[in-house]
């Protein structure tokens, strides 16, 4: 089973990246999502090496944001792939079923579509308005979550949901209780000065036993 607690990485270089990372791992993360946008594929692959050597010695699951070809040059434990990044089914034709496929959605035909396709899991978002990416979809909120994780269940449909987009602490029991099993966060993490203690208050949080 995926831990509850994905870290996307932020920076605009690629030591920045790297102390963002180093500092989560540091902390207690263990499962990072590279995300380092608008870059020269020379210093994305440089990220990208120095990153996976980085999560082999914590232990903890690479995936890499959006390139699918990078992922499977360095043997990275998957890849994420948003609604215009290459498609679910292609990626997992190319990757073979022991590698991580997450797909991002925007409303519930997008997780049918994902789960249809082979995704493991979903990054469903954004829960609210977030510096971190520009050109958000549409905001989902906490009612958009419960009616999505609703329309799963008359539908059977079982993929792990991240929920993704401006998430703070406070927010994980009521969209615990919608039935998300994760998040994934990048700005909370990144700009805490106590990442640890955030770590495991956020772990408690996420761990703790829901009754959807
Ligand atoms: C876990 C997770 N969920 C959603 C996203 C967003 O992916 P995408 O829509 O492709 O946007 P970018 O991150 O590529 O800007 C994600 N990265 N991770
Ligand atoms: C990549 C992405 N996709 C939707 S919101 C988002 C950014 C999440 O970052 P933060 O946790 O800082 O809002
Ligand atoms: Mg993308």
């Amino acid at each position: 089973m995926y831990n509850k607690l994905q870290y996307i990485s932020q920076g605009n270089t690629i030591e920045e990246q790297l102390y963002n990372i180093h500092q989560a791992l540091d902390a207690g993360c263990d499962w990072i999502q590279m995300r380092f946008k608008n870059q020269t594929a020379k210093d994305t692959f440089a990220l990208a090496e120095a990153v996976k050597f980085l999560c082999e010695e914590y232990l903890a699951n690479f995936i890499v944001n959006d390139d699918l070809h990078l992922a499977e040059l360095i043997a990275a434990d998957g890849v994420h792939l948003g609604l215009t990044d290459m498609k679910i089914d292609e990626a997992r034709a190319i990757l073979g079923n022991t590698k991580i496929i997450g797909g991002t959605a925007n409303t519930f035909e997008d997780i049918q579509n994902h789960a249809k396709n082979g995704a493991d899991y979903i990054g469903l978002g954004p829960f609210r308005f977030t510096n971190t990416k520009e050109k958000l979809s549409p905001i989902l909120g906490l009612s958009g979550y419960f009616e999505i994780l609703q329309k799963m269940k008359k539908n059977k449909i079982t993929i792990p949901v991240f929920a993704i987009g401006g998430i703070t602490l406070k927010d994980i029991n009521p969209l615990m209780e919608t039935g998300i099993y994760g998040i994934a966060v990048s700005g909370l993490i990144t700009e805490n000065d106590e990442k640890e203690k955030l770590i495991q208050q956020l772990n408690e949080k996420l761990y703790a036993k829901v009754i959807v």
